[in-house]
Order: structure tokens, then sequence, then C-alpha cells
């Protein structure tokens, strides 16, 4: 792939957002007896991108993961705190921004609804001034990348979710931005969709050194995609680094499936702690060695088959979520 300017504004940070905060004020009750009420929906957030990250930015329900994507991309002012992406401030500068940003709401699409897809990928590269060999060769790979050529003449309303969603990454990515920036790009798609969508921003980050900030409740897309999280929690930050501290930082046992020859009462053993029992198939919680654990039961029942399960990202970000993890400085 080819981009029509350079990536990034330099080799500075891509993001950097140094005790971000936005406050909603709520206006509550009955009439003549309002109240105001202030809701801090991102308090203190501190995180830097760097160029050709792909960064996860996680977190549950109402944690604040929309106001941040929003004013990263100057829709919405911080209410406090320092950022700028690509050097330039959001919300004050958001025209010169949105030239080397692309954004992906996945619930919302920017194309005209009524227009066939080429149509409307036509408009978005007048909006970005994009001159027309450029486009016209961008077009060219991002059909070729996105398969879209067997819908590019389609009205945008006759797309399917996943056709749409490639459609919305190609309206982003015409103008050749050296972020994008995605919030939850596969919500609703099905599993193959949801991969081409992964093996082509794999692809843009590798090959053009895109960088990607991404929201997420879809664990495969953290998985296959995000060598780094950041996860944040009631507005604050929870947890910045790698999957694998992340695994680390919270306490999910890893499980034994023990595989009986024939049920019995549950397992009791030094170092695992029966969980489940389905017939002859018991689950171990492990806080001891693994090896010592499964040579105990085996020396002490009829074991048919054993598989030791790692926790998976799931079970590590609900964990976070609840709580579990120690509070961190
Ligand atoms: N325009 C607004 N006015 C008042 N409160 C708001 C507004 N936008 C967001 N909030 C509140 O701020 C908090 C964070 O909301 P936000 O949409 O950023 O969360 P989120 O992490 O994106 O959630 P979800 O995963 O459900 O989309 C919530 O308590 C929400 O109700």
């Amino acid at each position: 792939m080819t981009t029509s300017e350079p990536n990034t504004g330099g080799e500075g940070p891509v993001i950097e957002a140094v005790g971000l905060g936005r406050d909603f004020v709520l206006s509550e009750g009955p009439f003549l007896r309002r109240r105001r009420r202030t809701v801090s929906a991102v308090a203190d957030v501190t995180f830097t991108v760097r160029p050709g990250e792909i960064v996860g930015y996680l977190g549950p329900n109402g944690a604040g993961k929309s106001s941040t994507m929003k004013m990263l991309t100057g829709i919405l002012t911080p209410s406090a705190g320092y950022l700028r992406v690509n050097g330039l401030e959001p919300s004050r500068e958001r025209t010169r921004l949105a030239s080397r940003i692309g954004v992906v709401f996945g619930q919302r699409t920017t194309l005209w609804w009524d227009l066939p897809l080429k149509d409307s990928l036509e408009l978005v590269r007048h909006m970005y001034r994009v001159p027309a060999a450029d486009h016209a060769r961008r077009l060219a790979e991002l059909t070729e990348l996105l398969e879209l050529g067997p819908f590019l003449a389609t009205p945008v309303r006759q797309l399917s979710l996943g056709q749409r969603m490639r459609g919305d990454l190609t309206a982003a990515l015409l103008h050749g931005p050296g972020l994008l920036v995605l919030d939850e790009p596969t919500i609703g798609l099905d599993v193959v969709s949801k991969s081409t969508i992964r093996e082509f921003l794999l692809r843009l980050n590798a090959e053009e050194g895109t960088t990607i900030l991404l929201t997420t409740h879809d664990l495969g897309d953290v998985e296959r995609l995000c060598r780094r999280v950041v996860v944040i929690d009631k507005g604050r930050l929870a947890y910045d680094g790698d999957l694998e501290g992340l695994r680390a930082s919270v306490p999910t046992p890893r499980v034994l499936v023990v595989d009986l020859a024939a049920p019995a009462p549950p397992i009791e053993v030094e170092g695992g702690s029966c969980v489940r029992v389905d017939g002859p198939r018991q689950w171990l919680e492990l806080s001891g060695n693994p090896a010592a654990v499964i040579s105990r039961v085996a020396g002490r029942h009829e074991v048919v088959d054993l598989t030791l399960r790692e926790p998976d990202i799931e079970g590590v970000v609900s964990a976070l979520y609840r709580g579990a993890v120690a509070e961190r400085g």
C-alpha cells in the first residue's frame, strides 16, 4: 500500500494525554427542584501512544471509552488535562487534525445512505481534497485489500453490516492518515467479517506503519490485534501495558480439567481446589505447581485424560473489571 502523505507528525508521540478529564453536569430531579450533579466520565487519565503502535482502549460499559475517543477526535472538549494528537490540540484544531486521522465509529456510518458506495467515497475525496489520481490509486488498493469490488455500485443502505464496515474503513483511510481511531470496529459482525477486518488492520499497521487505537468489547480483537492495552474503569486508568502483564496482574488461576474413569466425589488435593463436577469430569483451580498437582491426582485416581487451561484474556479482563486487580499508582 502507498500513501499520499507522511504518516505521522514526526517521531514524537502520536497521542499524548496527561491528566485528561471530562465532566458532564447533569440536571436531575423534578421541575423547580432540579439539582445539578457532576459526572466524571474521564478522570486524570494519562497515556501516550507512539507511532506504529496498535493499542486497545478497554473498559466495561460506561467506563469512559467513547468520551475519550470523542476528545481525541476533537468532538468533545476536555474539562481538564493536556491532550495532543499528532501535535495538535484536537478540540481547537479539529479541521487540521481531520486531515491526519481516520475515524470509524462502528455503530454509525459516515457514508451517504442513498448513494452507491463508490459515489459516497467520491464525496469523501472532495471533503478531504484528495487529488483525483491519488484517490484512484488509493481506492484501487483498498478495493483489492477489503474486497469491495462486488458492491462498489451498491447503495450503502443495501450493504450488509460487514460490507458497510469495510466501506467505512475505506472512507476513513482514503486520505492516508497516520492514525486510525476505531470505536468498536467489529461490533455485530460475523466471524468471517471480523477476521477480514482484523487481518486488514494488521496489514495496514505492518505495511504503512499506521498507528491504531481501538475500543472493543470483543476479546478476539484484543488478542489478535493489540500488543498493548490501556484499561479504564469508572473514568480512571486501571492498567497500561502488554497482554501478558495484564494476565499476570489479575489473579485468574489456571484450571486443571480431569476426566476420571467414573464419576466420583470432588477431588481433594493439595494445590488444587475442585470448583466444578460434571459426571466423570472435574475442574480444579490450581494454586500450586501444576506438575505436582497432576502427579498427586494421577497417583490417587483413575485418570483418563487431563487438560491444563491457561486463563484466557476474557477471564482476565472480566476479573479486572470486577476489581480483582490490585490498585496501581
Ligand atoms: N453527553 C453526556 N452527558 C452526560 N453524561 C454522559 C454523556 N456522555 C457520557 N456520559 C456519561 O459518562 C460516562 C462514560 O460514558 P462513555 O460513553 O464514555 O463510556 P463507554 O466506556 O464508551 O461505555 P460503552 O462501552 O457503554 O459505550 C457514563 O457514565 C455516561 O453516562
